[in-house]
């Protein structure tokens, strides 16, 4: 039997303690919805490593075979050494062993029991194997499919859950496959083999190992249901106290502003609290689940002895099947703890690997055209919305019917209340989104007739969160151009007016932006991305004008690189402060998703409409 410490890991972990920080209980974690349809669709994802799961299952049926064997023939190997020492202390002489016989018995007993441990590791490995396999294959789609998710997946899923699947599920079906599967198989025919060989030594004791068995099988049943909630709640509660520490740690500059340490840390103190009752119950019934076991299965042992000594004093059974009866029980009582674990580990990673189809099945973005259309080169950057329809989702329209032009080498500035539509037009521009009606072109080509990537390849975007990787700073320039000379890379810096502070930086362009670029301030991050923009030199541009927590010098400057980078291209400018776009050359007034005027600044001042209003609200 296992230690006290593996059988409570192993309740916990049959328990489903492995689902993960904010998972919301166990229990529904642990169930899968349709268990038969989802291993079927593994054994179909395993393909040509097929072979290994059956290799594997053979060895362990070698295994079981060998095992009993082996205990079986300890009968035949102890009743000859019981009868020649008999023997020898009737003649009055010394037992001396046989070795010619004697030895022989020997060596076959442990060559019965060798050819069983070597069945047991190869399986072993086999399994291990095929496991990896398994968890490369499903990594590989799963990556895959992430290429393929339309941005929309991402909108409506939290990031935490699709990391997990690629994690801790595919960590739990790793896991089943290399002890879980081949553990029950092993369970499920040492029982059976322990229990034909007992009722054929004897149907009596056989009959007191079976209700013995039942009621350890019953206790195990009931804790394991105990330790499933104890275990689930103190999940629950682990993601609620993550959360709370995470939400005080985020927000730890608001907290201090505000003086809420106090009570930040309370809440924080009642989640622990709440958590270390949990966490105490659930490792006592963890706990508890192995001496009851051991109590039961003990009783069974002295009352089989008490009896089976009986029968041997009788003269109904010998010393050599004695004491292989009771091999027999202790193969026969493996199993019993070992089904609960194991049906528990399998349920689990059948659930998880539910979880794992699920997002694979997720529907994916439109294919791009298989003969798709090609850009005349130059690229000019006439861009024209044609009647476009557009809503996030089909039930609720945003855009009605949008149409404007922008002629090549056009400023077009969008404006609008917050959520007027500004960031869906870009979207849409870039085809993160695809529309639902009318046609996007650009240079006379429907958007949609272009691959992706050749679409995106003429376009540059300067976000208001830029966003700079763990990486150098020439790297982060050179993001879209990897082939870039260091040369080219300072000149885009020195355009984009952010060379003078990558040199006053310890290690200037090679200096490593760690932990989220923090060291880097929000308008410094700007400049840098609108360096990396001109460096890749797009043939239109997209701006989202920085709004706040710039300092004026900052500010400046980003001003004055927006306008180099924006001199001979299309750009459209996500326009915050309307000081910033009264040259430009069409000026987009959006609101509720739909474009509600367009002219210029003068234009639009003397129509006297929405946007006349918006601009006295700002300098009046
Ligand atoms: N991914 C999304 N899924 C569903 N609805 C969205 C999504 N993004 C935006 N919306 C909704 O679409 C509308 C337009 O949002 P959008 O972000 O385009 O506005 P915006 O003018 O760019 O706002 P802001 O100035 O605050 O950035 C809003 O009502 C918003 O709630």
């Amino acid at each position: 039997m296992s230690s006290d410490k593996d059988e409570r890991l192993e309740a916990e972990a049959s328990a489903g303690a492995g689902t993960g920080a904010g998972a919301p209980g166990a229990d529904e974690d642990m169930v899968p919805t349709a268990p038969r349809e989802t291993a079927l669709r593994l054994w179909r994802v395993a393909g040509r490593q097929r072979w290994r799961i059956v290799v594997a299952a053979a060895c362990a049926v070698l295994y079981v075979v060998f095992s009993l064997a082996s205990a079986t023939f300890s009968a035949v190997v102890v009743d000859f050494v019981w009868e020649e020492a008999q023997r020898a202390f009737a003649a009055g002489s010394l037992y001396v062993v046989d070795y010619a016989h004697g030895g022989r018995l020997i060596l076959q007993y442990f060559g019965l029991w060798t050819l069983a441990w070597g069945f047991y590791a190869v399986q072993s490995f086999v399994m291990a194997s095929f496991a990896e396999r398994l968890n490369l294959e499903l990594r590989r789609r799963i990556a895959d499919k992430l290429a393929r998710l339309p941005l929309a997946y991402f909108d409506r899923h939290q990031p935490g859950d699709t990391i997990s699947y690629a994690t801790n599920d595919l960590d739990k079906i790793s896991e089943v496959m290399q002890r879980g599967l081949l553990q029950l198989i092993i369970a499920a025919c040492m029982l059976v083999g322990a229990l034909v060989c007992m009722a054929r030594r004897s149907v009596v004791l056989t009959l007191m190992f079976c209700g013995f068995a039942a009621a350890s099988a019953l206790a195990t049943w009931a804790f394991g249901a105990q330790t499933n909630k104890a275990v689930g709640r103190r999940q629950a509660l682990l993601g609620e106290l993550t959360s709370e520490v995470e939400e005080s740690y985020s927000g730890r500059t608001e907290v201090q502003a505000f003086g809420l340490e106090g009570r930040s840390l309370a809440a924080v103190s009642e989640k622990a609290e709440r958590l270390a009752r949990a966490g105490a119950r659930a490792d006592f019934v963890a706990n508890a689940i192995g001496p009851c076991i051991r109590f039961v299965m003990r009783l069974c042992m002295v009352t089989i002895g008490v009896t089976a000594g009986g029968m041997l004093l009788a003269g109904q059974m010998t010393v050599g099947v004695f004491q292989a009866f009771f091999q027999y029980v202790m193969q026969g009582s493996e199993p019993l703890t070992q089904f609960s674990v194991s049906y528990n580990m399998l349920q689990g990673a059948l659930a998880a690997a539910e979880r794992v189809f699920g997002f694979l099945d997720e529907p994916e973005v439109e294919p791009d055209p298989a003969r798709p259309a090609t850009l005349a080169r130059p690229v000019r950057g006439r861009v024209c919305f044609e009647h476009v329809r557009f809503g996030y989702d089909a039930d609720h329209p945003l855009m009605h019917d949008v149409s404007f032009v922008a002629e090549p080498g056009e400023k077009v500035a969008i404006v609008g209340e917050t959520g007027a539509g500004k960031t869906t037009l870009v979207n849409l521009l870039m085809r993160f989104y695809e529309i639902d009606g009318g046609r996007i072109t650009l240079d006379g080509v429907d958007t949609r007739r272009l691959t992706r990537a050749d679409l995106r390849r003429e376009f540059g975007m300067v976000l208001q969160d830029a966003w700079l990787f763990e990486g150098t700073i020439a790297e982060n320039i050179a993001y879209g151009c990897p082939g870039a000379t260091r040369e080219e890379v300072e000149a885009a810096a020195r355009a984009a007016h952010v060379d003078f502070f990558v040199r006053t930086l310890p290690h200037g362009y090679d200096t490593v932006l760690e932990n989220d670029a923090s060291a880097v301030s929000q308008g410094q991050r700007q400049l840098l991305t609108i360096a990396r923009a001109m460096l890749a030199d797009p043939a239109i541009l997209i701006l989202d004008e920085a709004t706040s927590s710039v300092d004026t010098r900052t500010e400046q400057a980003i001003v004055r690189a927006m306008e180099a980078i924006m001199e001979n291209r299309t750009s459209f400018v996500i326009a915050h402060r309307l000081s910033t776009i009264v040259d430009a050359d069409l000026i987009l007034v959006m609101d509720h998703g739909n474009i509600i005027e367009k002219g210029t600044h003068e234009e639009l001042l003397a129509a006297g409409g929405a946007y006349a209003a918006l601009y006295q609200s700002q300098f009046a």
